[in-house]
């Protein structure tokens, strides 16, 4: 499990460290110089003779990035400080020079070009311009530095906030990308400095233009922006390097690791029984739609349900027992419910009935429905389903809306945005869905984002290739078996919904990644590989 604190609980962390003169900051350097120089060696050889630019602003970041560089230098690295602000660390700085570090300065304007093409024909691109110190989007010569670094060939991300970067940056960018000719030349390592510079830290926004970095080697702790989307796709391997800091017990948000899902799978035992494992009831697809029935009843299956109950006309449930025979159409006892997907979003009359049944199976969820349900049981509600939902739902309906989707969600409840707000900043929109609705939001997208009464959750687990019709469908299948296995700690203690509904992103993403190492997955396939993917994270926890 990887574990973020916010900048608040970094800084107050460090406080009591700094106040009685422990030297994070030399800690913090020496630890960063170590992985560069591991980095050197695992590219090129050796770390002798290497080129190391480092880019530093104006605060600790830079101090750091600094520091580092002149241990570098100790062993045998050539070192250029690129310095991005009129002042920077001093003691950094006195180091560097002193163990025969070059200085440019590029703070004053139309300097940017030069340096950054310099720093394109680096080994290792050191990013210390800013970190947990950062305010809204890179600015200055900052931001005209990471600008032309991107004309120069180095990959960058974020809108660069043109509006607010005066002209000359513009045309400081175009001409390094005229003045650099890299063809053939493979592109420098790049690290950053705690974090990728100008990255929303605590948010994991994009607010301005950021370099894309190769490894992070962040302190203390990881910071909630590494796992965060959109901020967490430029980050690359995150290295956390421990300084002594004591954190609070719970984190801002967490990445669950395949050992932490396999550690509270629910095995089952001589004791057990279908009903114990958990019944999942469903209620999706239409004649229209009858492949959305297959696909999640067939993943609820394959996750290991005590037994599937599927609730759909006929001619779907059909198309249902062809593909799964151990499906049960019957009506009966249910301990969770998934409800909507391929179920139109609202009663249209050519619908079967189904939003009919979803509307019953959700209030058998909310516990209203005894005959249904024997009181509340946790829900999937996923597509169709979002448009049935009442205004305000129980803690333990797990909503699974993709970014388009979760828009209308929002939208129904007052708040006009559009789903390019809520992709540039998902947990944003995922907590006031959450606050809306009362619901827990798990928020598809290429990093899974999970918000409900406990801790928020980042999952990073699938290929993109994951993103194909109908692997929407699955993981709600997946998800409802896992909530049934587990129905009345979800009820009891709703912020296990969260963790849950990670989890199920957690394995739908390596059943994916199982399902075609490296290659196109379809969304049956994933749910197929959904047996082994859990018997490979049991093996590997239990050995
Ligand atoms: N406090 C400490 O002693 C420690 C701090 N550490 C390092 O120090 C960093 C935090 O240092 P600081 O608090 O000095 O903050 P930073 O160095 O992250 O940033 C602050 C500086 O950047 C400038 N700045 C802020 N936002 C900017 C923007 N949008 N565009 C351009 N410039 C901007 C500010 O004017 C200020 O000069 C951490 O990220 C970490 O790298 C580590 O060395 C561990 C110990
Ligand atoms: N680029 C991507 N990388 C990894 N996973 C992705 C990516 N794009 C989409 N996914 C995942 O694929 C699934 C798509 O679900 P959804 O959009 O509901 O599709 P459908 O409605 O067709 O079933 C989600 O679990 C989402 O997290
Ligand atoms: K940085």
């Amino acid at each position: 499990m990887i574990r973020a604190w916010s900048v608040a609980d970094v800084r107050a962390a460090e406080e009591p460290l700094l106040a009685a003169g422990v030297p994070l900051m030399d800690r913090a350097a020496f630890a960063l110089a170590l992985q560069v120089l591991a980095d050197l060696r695992a590219r090129r050889r050796s770390a002798r003779g290497a080129h190391v630019v480092v880019l530093a602003g104006a605060g600790n970041n830079g101090g750091d990035a600094l520091h580092a560089g002149a241990h570098l230098v100790h062993r045998g690295v050539a070192v250029t400080a690129v310095l991005a602000a009129d002042r920077v660390h001093e003691g950094g700085l006195a180091a560097l020079r002193s163990a025969g570090g070059r200085v440019v300065d590029a703070a004053a304007a139309g300097r940017a070009p030069a340096a950054a093409v310099e720093a394109a024909r680096a080994d290792v691109v050191l990013d210390g311009l800013v970190g947990i110190g950062a305010r809204g989007p890179l600015r200055g010569s900052a931001a005209a530095l990471v600008t032309a670094l991107g004309a120069a060939g180095l990959p960058t991300a974020g809108t660069d906030a043109e509006e607010g970067t005066p002209a000359t940056h513009a045309e400081e960018a175009q001409g390094a990308s005229a003045a650099v000719a890299r063809e053939g030349t493979a592109r420098p390592w790049v690290v950053a400095v705690d974090t990728p510079s100008g990255i929303g830290v605590d948010d994991g926004t994009l607010p301005g233009p950021v370099l894309h970095a190769d490894r992070t080697v962040t302190f203390g702790a990881a910071k909630p922006g590494l796992l965060l989307p959109p901020a967490a796709h430029v980050v690359g391997e995150v290295t956390v390097v421990d300084i002594g800091l004591t954190l609070p017990g719970t984190p801002a948000v967490q990445r669950l690791a395949p050992a932490d899902v396999a550690a509270r799978w629910p095995v089952p035992g001589p004791q057990d029984h279908k009903y114990t494992r958990g019944v999942v009831g469903v209620v999706a697809g239409t004649a229209t739609y009858p492949g959305a029935a297959v696909l999640t009843t067939t993943a609820a299956v394959r996750t290991g349900a005590g037994m599937v109950r599927y609730r759909g006309s006929d001619v779907v449930a059909r198309a249902v027992l062809a593909a799964r025979p151990e499906v049960v159409t019957a009506p009966g006892r249910v301990q969770s419910w998934v409800v909507g997907p391929g179920v139109p979003p609202a009663a249209d009359g050519a619908d079967d009935g189904q939003a009919a049944r979803a509307r019953a199976g959700l209030a058998a969820a909310r516990g209203e429905l005894a005959g249904l349900s024997r009181g509340p049981v946790p829900a999937v509600v996923d597509a169709g389903g979002l448009g049935l939902v009442e205004e305000t739902c129980p803690p333990w309906f797990v909503l699974t809306p993709h970014a388009g989707e979760l828009r209308t969600v929002l939208r129904r409840h007052g708040e006009d945005v559009h789903r390019a707000e809520i992709e540039a900043a998902p947990l944003r929109w995922a907590r006031r869905a959450h606050d809306l609705t009362g619901a827990t939001i798990l928020l598809k997208g290429a990093v899974t984002v999970v918000v409900g009464t406990g801790i928020v959750h980042a999952q990073a687990d699938a290929p993109a290739w994951l993103g194909t019709a109908g692997a929407g469908d699955v993981l709600a299948g997946i998800l409802g078996t896992m909530l049934a296995a587990r129905a009345a700690d979800v009820v009891a203690d709703p912020a296990v919904a969260g963790e849950v509904a990670a989890s199920a992103a957690l394995v739908h993403g390596l059943a994916a990644e199982h399902a075609n190492p490296g290659g196109p997955v379809a969304a049956l396939d994933v749910a197929e590989a959904v047996p082994g993917t859990v018997a490979r994270l049991l093996d590997l926890w239990s050995s």
